[in-house]
């Protein structure tokens, strides 16, 4: 049997994708320690995680140093790596939108949009027309227009207390997002039969409500 890497994203993501492996049936310690160690080797099911940040998880999988890797379809609409998308797990469930102070229209001479997401927003605006200037921030992205910034945001909403609670608006909704299981190209073709035991496995517990 073939070793699999499996790239996995700390923080939000980690807890759901690691319930699905545990619900497909690999034989994975019930409970992740988190503790500061960023492999973690399974010998019994000839698995090995390293753990990333998010952003970065697109980044192991089409270098080819992970075989295969859990990402928000935010990530991968930003990144347009060379991955294949073979599932969509559909956890970690939210929505990429613009936000903005209620009632206020954008400036007419280039717009500006703060967002951690830059090519998502540059081609969802240069699609309805609009010519934009972008402002990448890292995070608190609400700020932006609340301290006069940006006229809008483009951010994921979950819950939407965040705009709530920063009185800010939702104007438009740009992009469903959900994490996907990727593959790297190569691994996919050397390794098929581990993967698409893997793909076959977490698709009977994907839930489809
Ligand atoms: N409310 C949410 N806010 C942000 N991301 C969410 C939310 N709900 C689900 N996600 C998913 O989780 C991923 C981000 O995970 P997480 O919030 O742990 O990382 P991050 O805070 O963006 O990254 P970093 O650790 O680099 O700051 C996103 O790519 C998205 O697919
Ligand atoms: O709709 P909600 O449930 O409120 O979730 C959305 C918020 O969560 C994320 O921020 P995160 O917590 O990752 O913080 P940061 O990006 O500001 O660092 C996202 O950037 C929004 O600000």
């Amino acid at each position: 049997m073939n070793e699999l890497t499996i790239a996995m994203p700390k923080g939000r993501i980690f807890e759901e994708a690691y319930q699905m492996l545990l619900e497909a049936g690999f034989n994975l310690p019930e409970e992740v320690e988190m503790s500061r160690k960023l492999m973690i080797e399974i010998p019994e099911e000839k698995i090995r995680f390293i753990l990333s940040k998010p952003m970065d998880v697109p980044v192991y999988v089409e270098h080819g140093v992970a075989d295969i890797g859990i990402a928000g379809k935010d990530v991968l609409l930003e990144q347009q790596r060379e991955v294949h998308e073979l599932l969509d797990l559909k956890i970690s469930n939210c929505y990429i939108a613009s936000a903005g102070l209620p009632h206020t229209e954008m400036n007419e001479i280039a717009p500006r949009i703060a967002t951690k997401y830059p090519n998502i927003a540059m081609k969802y605006y240069k699609g309805i027309g609009e010519q934009v200037e972008i402002i990448e921030l890292n995070g608190s992205i609400e700020l932006a227009p609340m301290i006069g910034l940006a006229d809008r945001i483009v951010d994921i909403v979950s819950t939407g207390r965040t705009l709530k609670e920063n009185g800010l608006v939702e104007y438009e909704l740009i992009s469903a997002v959900s994490s996907r299981l990727i593959a790297n190209p190569v691994s996919y073709r050397m390794k098929g039969e581990r993967i698409i035991d893997l793909v076959r496995r977490l698709k009977k517990c994907v839930n489809e409500q």
